[in-house]
């Protein structure tokens, strides 16, 4: 099933997943800085609300659409030059957005931004398997992707900081001087494997297209990205463009409740990656599982905010902002398959592909919200009220689509996975079977 590490873990090992964590956390910095300078940028670029959210939207799309590109560098060249030249990238991304003045510069530093943002998360996981023993990759990959999320409260707290004392110059000057010293470390202390940088593939192109293909086709790949799908998108979309108005203009939430709310959706991220990297690291055959658990917990929390008679209580609330934390730590597991159904030469490939599912599922939802609350104002229902709590529950249904789509895909490859594991002789006996056999062991073991 799986790859096997090339080493086991030592004191270089720590530092070359440090530089990379720390490379991931800085460009998840870069990523959300623009988000939380929104009232300046409307005043710098005497923007539109709608014309600010091309900034976001353009530089997930590059993101998303970099995705399986940077996987095949990645095994191509290695992750420590994709983890310097992203930093560099997102570096000049941010000194252009530091000097623009019209929107076009603007978005153009944005690009920049998410194209170097692509490089950099796939990259990250590719030095796993090469560093630390397979036991130890299912939590490391969780703490490496919580660790990261720390990136968002450099922007809302130091960046945002500077921005308000010294300006938007100086505070994009700022975060691009981050992805100078993020470069520098990367080439410092990064080493794609402990023998060394020359461990990359010298495949030809024909031979990285057979490897694409061969990745896309194994029914692994498509279950981690599904998986993907199905779990990140929910949290992201809240997370990065409707939570913060539905919150405050729909349910009537005071700025400050909304924010502790959107804080609480990091730290409950935080907590679950380790508690679920365990998991999988002990039930690698109930991924899947877990994944439809979170995906049911997910349906389940909008059902009964979208449908509570009148304005949600806070309670329900933190419910709901709870259920959808768990989803990113979730989505890591789509990793997990990833690593496990591909030998190590296209992890970067494979890694790339599981990493589309969750952003095209959040920027289509994105997207479709958006235009839901747009026609509902047209056509008079919401009574002038673009964000009125009526219109809101019609445009977060959408969810469901999504939600129901993800399900019935993870459904379809599970059980092609399960079909190829069985040819392997690997068996995965029904779940109510499996408990009843655990609670058998563990009455022997205390008898
Ligand atoms: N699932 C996220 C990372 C994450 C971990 N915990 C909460 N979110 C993911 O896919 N990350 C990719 C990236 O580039 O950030």
């Amino acid at each position: 099933m799986g790859a096997d590490p090339a080493a086991g873990t030592d004191r270089r090992a720590w530092l070359v997943w440090g530089a990379g964590v720390l490379a991931y956390l800085i460009a998840v910095t870069q990523r959300t800085s623009f988000g939380v300078a929104g009232v300046e940028a409307t005043e710098r670029f005497d923007a539109t609300a709608s014309a600010l959210a091309v900034f976001t939207v353009a530089q997930l799309v590059v993101y998303a659409g970099l995705q399986i590109p940077v996987g095949v560098l990645v095994d191509r060249f290695g992750p420590r030059i994709m983890i310097v030249s992203g930093a560099v990238l997102m570096a000049l991304g941010q000194t252009q957005l530091a000097f623009a003045e019209s929107i076009t510069a603007g978005i153009v530093g944005r690009l920049l931004v998410g194209g170097g943002d692509a490089m950099t998360f796939v990259a990250v996981l590719r030095l796993l398997p090469a560093w630390f023993e397979t036991r130890k990759i299912p939590v490391l990959t969780q703490l490496t992707g919580i660790l990261g999320q720390l990136g968002q409260i450099l922007s809302v707290i130091p960046f945002l900081a500077v921005l308000h004392l010294a300006g938007w110059s100086t505070a994009f000057l700022s975060a691009a001087s981050l992805g100078v010293l993020s470069a520098v470390l990367g080439l410092a202390l990064i080493r794609d494997h402990p023998e060394g940088n020359g461990q990359r593939s010298r495949a030809s192109l024909r031979q990285t297209g057979v490897s694409l293909t061969e990745a896309w086709k194994q029914p692994g790949t498509r279950l981690g990205l599904w998986c993907h799908f199905t779990t990140q998108f929910s949290g992201t979309v809240f997370v990065l463009m409707w939570g913060y108005p539905y919150l405050v203009s729909a349910e009537k939430l005071a700025a400050g409740t909304a924010s502790v709310l959107m804080t609480l959706f990091v730290v409950v991220g935080m907590i679950c990656g380790p508690l679920l990297g365990v998991y999988v690291a002990r039930h690698p055959l109930r991924r899947s599982t877990m994944v439809l658990a979170i995906t049911a917990a997910t349906a389940l929390a909008w059902l009964v905010v979208l449908t509570y008679p009148g304005k949600a209580p806070v309670w329900l609330l933190v419910l709901l902002v709870v259920t959808l934390a768990v989803g990113g730590p979730g989505s890591m597991i789509g990793f997990d398959f990833a690593r496990t159904f591909n030998p190590a030469s296209r992890l970067g490939t494979a890694t790339g592909i599981v990493n589309i599912g969750g952003f095209t599922a959040a920027l289509l939802t994105m997207f479709a919200v958006g235009l839901i609350l747009d026609l509902l104002l047209a056509s008079g229902f919401s009574n002038g009220d673009l964000y009125a709590l009526e219109s809101f529950r019609i445009a977060f249904a959408v969810q469901f689509v999504v939600l129901g789509i993800g399900t019935v895909a993870v459904l379809v490859l599970r059980r092609r996975v399960r079909a190829q594991l069985a040819r392997q002789s690997i068996i995965v006996p029904p779940l109510r079977q499996a408990i009843a056999r655990e609670i058998r062991r563990r009455r022997e073991v205390q008898r």
